[in-house]
């Protein structure tokens, strides 16, 4: 059996099946072995180097998987959301109201990268990693992982984004808990709370033992002055301690509002008697917390992460508590977790220690159930979600605004690619927006995404959207410059064209080459269908929907029907034609939309027409 069953799929393999994953098809035994399994699937195979099937819900699919070949069943049409980690029970219905919900905790990573190709969703909190070999299994099926919390440094990002597939996190549902968690840390280590708490457990009555510290007057140094650095700094200010923070990129105008004076890190570190971590884990803040800056902090400082362990160099933690510069420390993260058992720093004297329960409140565990479960329902229903991590935020107004456009622009990246002659190489590509709006007022992106996915999906096998655009552009070497032209006007309507120009390529069709030796295509949309309104230097007014014909001809009377009937002829259904000419009776654009796909005969047949000069046939 490859991999467990979930909710929503039910997997056979049979040994006998069992062929290479290099195989492209299976063989007709093999095909027939298949139909003999007791769901009789239908049969779904692509005719590519890995078996690979997104959104298919209405059939059984056939997949590799650990070099097998697995039949799944998936009669129904919601996705499947795997749930990885434990989240609270509002956000779990949610996500079934709209999903299949396959709750399996503590997954190996075997079992991990085994599951996640027959799941359109994962929810993981911080103790799930999800590598780039979970997004390789996936097979392309991943659309969305959601982080139910804050910190995503347990998810590779960067293969996310090559991968397509958007990350999500849940922002602020724990804030106040993971604050409220620090200033727990910050007292229980002032009065040695844990200790006191354990030895009068044991039997025993210290009191002279466990003399703490004072807050009120100390100063805090809140390293990290986001979310929950400024709820931590809005409390210690209430228990009287001096408040300051560390943060390059906090404005100081909310520090100031909450009275807070921001400093550089080198005077929080030294100044403060207590230090709180409330930075990210980034490449940057890895290991921050070292040896030198230790030294360089006030002898008997005591130090509170909330954070990631992974800030701090932790030998160097130990070694900074042994010769007294750190007298205590407290700690809800850490770089391993769980830590090793035996851990010098968890089972440090002058440490006390919480698993990682910063959010772990009923409170933010509803709510961030909540925000991750509404994040993920609406990036599967193709939504953008405010809280997209790697793909640029476009707001839900302005994705229903631009979605014409966005076609549009699709479309002519599609058609201008189909335009290149072969063996040209595209790689360099100019979109140019005409718009009455104030550059501020219009965002690109998305059409610039759509102009790629349109130029790169017809020529390779690699999914586009707007979270790997711009890295698949890159990868493939292919550079997108974009030009804005303004327009005096109404700037109700964003767009008033978009225009498409591959340079430095040959073309099949010479009249799409542009008098400045690029192919080139503009559109508008109308009445909110996109339509193609230049070919090279001609006007043309197609609706972009089904196939097109370009022909340049002589211009001269009875050319429509001429070409025209032959379609007929063959039943090819034509939508519409349109003639662009430069003057009559010279030289014209004729431009066919047709529902169907014409034979290769019948493309012959319009070509030997004697005053068809050159024509091109280009799939939508
Ligand atoms: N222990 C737990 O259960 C929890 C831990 N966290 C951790 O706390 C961190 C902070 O969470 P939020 O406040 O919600 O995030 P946030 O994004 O609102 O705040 C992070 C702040 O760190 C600042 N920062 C970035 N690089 C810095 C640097 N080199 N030096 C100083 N400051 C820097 C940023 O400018 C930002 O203001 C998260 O990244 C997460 O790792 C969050 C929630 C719960
Ligand atoms: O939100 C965060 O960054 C946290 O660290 C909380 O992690 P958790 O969801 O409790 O595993």
């Amino acid at each position: 059996m490859a991999g467990a069953s979930s909710a929503s799929s039910t997997l056979f393999s049979n040994p006998s099946l069992k062929i290479r994953r290099q195989t492209i098809l299976p063989t007709n035994s093999q095909l027939s072995l298949l139909s003999k399994l007791p769901l009789s699937p239908t049969l779904h195979l692509l005719n590519q180097p890995r078996l690979r099937l997104h959104h298919r819900h209405d059939h059984h699919n056939v997949v590799f998987r650990r070099n097998h070949l697995v039949v799944v069943s998936s009669l129904d049409t919601k996705p499947t959301v795997l749930v990885a980690e434990k989240i609270g029970e509002a956000g779990l219905n949610l996500l079934k109201s709209f999903a299949n919900v396959d709750c399996s905790y503590n997954l190996s990573p075997e079992e991990l990268c085994t599951k996640i190709s027959l799941c359109d969703a994962l929810i993981v909190r911080s103790g799930t990693r999800v590598t780039r070999e979970v997004f390789e299994s996936s097979g392309g099926r991943l659309k969305v992982v959601g982080r139910a919390g804050v910190g995503i440094d347990n998810v590779d990002l960067a293969a996310a984004t090559e991968h397509g597939c958007l990350v999500v996190n849940a922002p602020t549902a724990n804030t106040v808990a993971a604050a409220e968690h620090g200033i727990a840390l910050l007292t229980a280590m002032a009065r040695n709370i844990a200790a006191a708490d354990a030895s009068v457990k044991a039997g025993d009555w210290k009191r002279n033992k466990y003399v703490g510290v004072s807050l009120v007057g100390k100063t805090l140094a809140v390293m990290g002055f986001g979310k929950v650095g400024s709820e931590v700094a809005r409390r210690a200010k209430g228990l009287g301690m001096h408040v300051i923070a560390h943060d390059p990129y906090a404005p100081a105008d909310r520090a100031r509002a909450i009275g807070v004076e921001l400093v550089s890190f080198v005077e929080a570190i030294s100044t403060a008697d207590f230090i709180s971590l409330h930075m990210p884990l980034t490449p940057a803040t890895s290991k921050m917390f070292n040896a030198e800056n230790f030294a360089k902090m006030k002898k008997g400082v005591r130090i509170i992460n909330v954070a990631r362990g992974g800030v701090i160099d932790e030998e160097a933690l130990v070694n900074a508590l042994e010769i007294g510069i750190v007298a205590q420390a407290a700690l809800d993260v850490f770089t391993e977790e769980p830590p090793p058992k035996n851990s010098k720093l968890v089972q440090h004297e002058k440490v006390i220690v919480t698993p990682h329960l910063g959010a772990s409140t009923t409170e933010a565990q509803e709510g961030v159930a909540i925000e991750i479960a509404e994040a993920v329902v609406g990036a599967l229903r193709g939504e953008l979600a405010a809280t997209a991590v790697n793909a640029p935020m476009v707001p839900a107004e302005v994705l229903t605004e631009l979605k014409p456009f966005a076609e549009l622009a699709e479309k002519l990246g599609k058609l201008a690619v189909q335009l290149v002659a072969g063996g040209s190489g595209v790689k360099s590509v100019k979109a140019t927006y005409t718009s009455a709006r104030a550059p501020d007022d219009l965002d690109t992106r998305l059409l610039r995404a759509m102009i790629t996915k349109g130029l790169i999906e017809p020529i390779s096998s690699t999914f586009v959207n707007l979270v790997n655009a711009d890295f698949t552009a890159k990868q493939r070497g292919l550079r997108i410059t974009e030009e804005r032209i303004v327009l005096d006007g109404s700037p109700e309507i964003p767009l008033k064209s978009v225009q498409v120009q591959i340079a430095h390529v040959e073309s099949k069709f010479a009249s799409a080459i542009s008098e400045s030796g690029e192919i080139r295509l503009e559109g508008q949309v109308k009445d909110g269908i996109p339509h193609l309104t230049k070919v090279g230097s001609m006007d043309v007014d197609v609706s972009l929907e089904g196939s097109i014909l370009l022909c340049r001809l002589v211009d001269q009377p009875g050319m429509i029907g001429k070409v025209g009937s032959i379609l007929g002829e063959e039943n090819v259904n034509v939508s519409f034609m349109s003639v662009g000419r430069f003057a009559p009776r010279t030289h014209a654009i004729m431009a066919t939309g047709v529902d169907d796909l014409p034979s290769n005969q019948v493309l012959k047949k319009i070509g030997e027409i004697p005053a068809i000069e050159e024509f091109v046939f280009l799939k939508l």
